[in-house]
């Protein structure tokens, strides 16, 4: 899941990009990246890393313009090497830069076309720099050396006639400004805001709402599914829908992991969403367990905490902080690499043996993914001298992979995959694992947004919206990108390979 960013302002943008970018840490860890345009010239700096450590002074001082756009990369294509960070840039028509969060599914299929019938050269395994390609050759094919709002949205048109899958991208075009537009089901979030100064108005499109109001602009609203936003250089805004059949089917993983507690996507509140999946999975625990011996309720931090809390409150029983977090560790689950996800559980989460002698602890997560976390905290509460460990998921198993923008390729590295949830907690080594329901999650995230057609679910429910995914695809996947062959091609894992870049058509330098 990547952030994306892009800012229409009246002064240098490096910094408001940088802030923003940093708001928006939680949904790429692996590459961050900037690019800035003046005097008809980009300006960009990307490379593995997370934001503090990817800009110093000498970069940020190097990106000037008033018009920019930036990324947190998290791969789901391709690999880790800094030359598939992200934005990328292509110099026809006009000079373009794109930067792109979700999945294209049918990315090979294109780099072919693109190949043969386009005539463009596609340089890395990144759907990203197809997306970009696709949309520059639909651009140049109007054939015009000034391009209108109309050229725009039509060939964001073109672009949505033409790829497949999830997609939030921000391209900005060297001279007019920037676009920003989500797929036709608005699989991935993206909104605007707006921030209001002396010489004139500014505009943001993000990811998440919270990059918006963390830099002082004000959320205008969502961008629709299949719609364009466009705003000039001058701060110009122009909206069209560019798709012939858009329906609103967001990721409800966004609400369950992703996002920040305090954004606002599609007009349902994050924060809302899990006090409400922890108040559903109180409920499941007094339906099934009405007479329950649980003495106390504890969250793994950190996605987890809304959840838990409500959920301790509405069954009544003490909340606890049993694990202290290490802030200086990031999110594990967004790592790459299964030996260093594991590494990181350890490190980054200590137990407060106090908290567990002799207790029932009910230890509540967002989500058991791969079953790294939960495998490490259980047997964690029991050395820290617990009585019994039971384990709650405020989302259902995830028995499938997913195509759109999260890392799950691979059904096998899936704890829930073709398997019972008894046979789950005995793996785990859980007295009592309880899921969320699958029909309660849905209602924490409903009733808010009438536009909401229904979620994109395909983790939970193996049913892909974008009707094209079939075996055949989800083997390529597998064979693709699951961990071993990742690591095996040698490109998977920005930790061990920083020589993978520097022999790329992109060349880090410091
Ligand atoms: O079953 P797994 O494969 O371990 O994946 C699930 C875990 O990974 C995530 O935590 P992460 O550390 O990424 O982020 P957080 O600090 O936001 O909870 C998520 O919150 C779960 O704790
Ligand atoms: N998580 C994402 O949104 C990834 C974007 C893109 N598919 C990449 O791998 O860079
Ligand atoms: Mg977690």
């Amino acid at each position: 899941m990547c952030g994306i960013v892009g800012i229409v302002s009246t002064s240098n943008v490096n910094q408001s990009l940088y802030d923003a970018l940093t708001v928006l840490q939680h949904r790429g860890q692996d590459a961050a990246g900037i690019v800035t345009f003046q005097d008809e010239r980009f300006f960009l700096r990307k490379d593995n890393g997370l934001v503090r450590d990817v800009f110093r002074t000498r970069h940020m001082r190097r990106l000037v313009g008033n018009v920019g756009i930036g990324h947190v990369r998290y791969p789901t294509a391709g690999s880790s090497s800094s030359s598939e960070a992200q934005p990328f840039y292509v110099n026809s028509p006009y000079g373009i830069t794109l930067a792109h969060n979700g999945n294209l599914t049918n990315a090979e299929d294109l780099s072919n076309d693109l190949f043969r019938t386009d005539l463009r050269h596609i340089n890395t395994n990144s759907d990203s720099e197809v997306l970009l390609n696709v949309f520059a050759h639909e651009l140049q094919k109007l054939g015009k050396l000034d391009p209108t709002k109309e050229e725009i949205f039509s060939a964001v048109r073109a672009v949505h006639k033409r790829c497949r899958g999830a997609y939030a991208v921000i391209a900005m075009i060297t001279g007019y400004g920037i676009v920003g537009f989500r797929d036709p089901n608005g699989i991935r979030p993206a909104c605007y805001g707006v921030r209001k100064t002396e010489d004139g108005e500014e505009y943001m499109i993000a990811s998440e709402s919270v990059a918006l109001s963390a830099a002082g602009f004000k959320l205008v609203r969502d961008i629709a599914p299949g719609e364009a936003v466009y705003i000039e250089t001058d701060g110009t805004l122009y909206a069209q829908q560019c798709a012939e059949d858009p329906h609103l089917y967001p990721c409800v993983f966004e609400h369950v992991y992703f996002a920040r507690p305090d954004s606002i996507i599609d007009q349902v509140s994050v924060y809302k969403a899990r006090l409400r999946m922890g108040e559903t999975l109180a409920e499941k625990v007094l339906r099934e367990r009405p007479d329950h011996d649980i003495d106390v309720v504890m969250p793994i931090p950190d996605t987890s905490r809304t959840s838990a809390m409500q959920m301790a409150h509405r069954l009544g029983v003490k909340f606890r902080e049993g694990f202290i977090k290490n802030r200086y560790i990031g999110r594990t689950f967004i790592m790459p690499g299964q030996k260093m996800r594991k590494k990181s559980v350890r490190q980054k989460l200590n137990p407060i043996d106090l908290e567990f002698r002799g207790k029932n602890v009910m230890l509540v997560d967002d989500s058991i993914v791969r079953g790294t976390t939960c495998k490490e905290i259980v047997q964690m509460a029991r050395d820290a001298g617990a009585r019994k460990v039971y384990f709650a998921s405020a989302a259902p198993p995830v028995r499938y992979p997913n195509v759109y923008g999260i890392d799950m390729p691979s059904v096998n590295e899936l704890i829930a995959h073709d398997r019972s949830v008894d046979e789950i907690g005995q793996l785990i080594g859980a007295d009592w694992l309880l899921y969320q329901d699958l029909e309660d999650l849905i209602t924490c995230v409903s009733d808010v947004n009438p536009d909401i057609e229904g979620w994109e679910c395909s983790v939970f429910t193996g049913n892909y919206i974008t009707g094209d995914v079939n075996a055949a695809y989800l083997n390529k996947l597998e064979a693709a990108r699951n961990d071993e062959n990742r690591f095996q091609a040698g490109g998977g894992d920005s930790s061990d390979s920083s020589d993978n870049g520097i022999i790329d058509l992109y060349n880090d330098e410091d």
